[in-house]
């Protein structure tokens, strides 16, 4: 652990590019320290390395190519951290009176009929000095291991660190794995679903199985389950499909936004929110991950002689999330990102208050 952050802290006073991040479920931390700072984008998606894609579409993610990259585990060990944070930023004048307006333009949108879903958004920033990136992973890694958790840097964009609870997709040989992610309620409400959640949480999922069913076959579709994510609850259903000769590219350029982060429909949601939004949401709501990276398995553990190398195989898999409940930091100034699914029965001042809940993610490890 104590070389984990010498690493890391070693990158960040060079203002050397680098990712460090945890997978839920592993007992590692991975890096990947890239050879020079070179800003490259990814050129193809059987390319292998770790990306880092904006919301937008029509610029193609970054990477970190396993080829010119550092790629290091590092066992996780409970760390020894400080406290949780009490660091709150003041709401500006006008801030919540400007998201409210936001919301109601896009229930207006909604209820004119032409657009079922919009997901709007805000960011939230204040002066800010980040010292010590290694720590905030530990402590992201600390507060949320159920989530992708990670730190990612380049000297060129600045430094983004999350804890995303939302897998976009997940590949193994020709199988891939999806969520729909949407309604979101505090622990502590104890309260049931409403319509309005209900609604809009099935909206991701039936797109999802559409753009699905164009590339994939055997699709199964979970039961609609409750996820929790730090202090939130979401509704979620799992989505399972085996890919027939699609590309993960095609897949992902069919998926991406999903319904959870867009709208529907997709484009009129997206001009809605390029034109009212009134921020650029850079990599928030983008997706990240290992693309094609090795998986060491093992098929055989119970023999245990030589030839037992013989049962060992390499699978490249992907894991990739959706950039949700992160941070941006650069030049002394962080940044918060939060937004909720817009319906015809939206309140307001309800969203509102869901983007405050969901800032606390964020906020208890700065
Ligand atoms: C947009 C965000 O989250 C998304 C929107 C949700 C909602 O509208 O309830 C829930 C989970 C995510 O799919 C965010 O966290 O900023």
């Amino acid at each position: 652990m104590q070389e984990l952050i010498q690493y890391i802290d070693d990158a960040w006073a060079s203002q050397l590019p680098f990712v460090a991040y945890h997978v839920p479920g592993a007992r590692e931390v991975t890096c990947f320290f890239p050879e020079d700072s070179e800003l490259r984008h990814l050129q193809a998606y059987d390319e292998a390395g770790f990306i880092f894609s904006p919301f937008e579409t029509s610029s193609q993610p970054l990477v970190f190519p396993e080829a010119v990259s550092e790629v290091l585990k590092f066992e996780l060990i409970d760390p020894e951290l400080e406290p949780q944070s009490n660091f709150r930023i003041n709401e500006k004048p006008g801030e919540k009176e400007n998201y409210l307006k936001l919301v109601s333009n896009a229930i207006d949108q909604i209820r004119a009929g032409e657009v079922r879903k919009i997901v709007t958004s805000r960011k939230i920033s204040a002066e800010y000095e980040l010292k010590n990136p290694a720590e905030l992973l530990l402590k992201l890694i600390y507060f949320y291991p159920e989530a992708f958790t990670y730190v990612w840097f380049h000297p060129e964009v600045g430094l983004w660190a999350g804890a995303s609870p939302e897998i976009l997709a997940k590949t193994y040989r020709t199988q891939f794995k999806t969520m729909a992610l949407a309604g979101t309620k505090r622990v502590e409400e104890g309260r049931t679903w409403t319509e309005k959640e209900l609604d809009e949480q099935q909206i991701v999922t039936d797109e999802i199985v559409k753009a699905l069913n164009k590339h994939g076959e055997n699709l199964d579709i979970s039961e609609r389950q409750t996820d929790k994510a730090g202090e939130l609850l979401h509704l979620r259903t799992d989505i399972t499909a085996t890919l027939k000769s699609s590309k993960l590219g095609d897949v992902l350029r069919e998926l991406h936004p999903t319904p959870a982060v867009c709208g529907l429909p997709k484009d009129k949601a997206y001009q809605f929110l390029n034109k009212h939004e009134g921020y650029d949401r850079q990599f928030y709501t983008g997706f990240f991950g290992e693309l094609n990276m090795p998986q060491h398995n093992q098929r055989s553990t119970r023999t245990r002689n030589q030839e037992n190398q013989a049962y060992k195989s390499v699978v490249r898999a992907s894991s990739l999330y959706v950039n949700l409940r992160c941070v941006s930091y650069a030049a002394e100034k962080i940044n918060i990102y939060v937004g909720g699914g817009i319906t015809k029965d939206s309140i307001p001042k309800e969203e509102w208050t869901e983007t405050v809940n969901k800032s606390r993610t964020m906020l208890k490890v700065l």
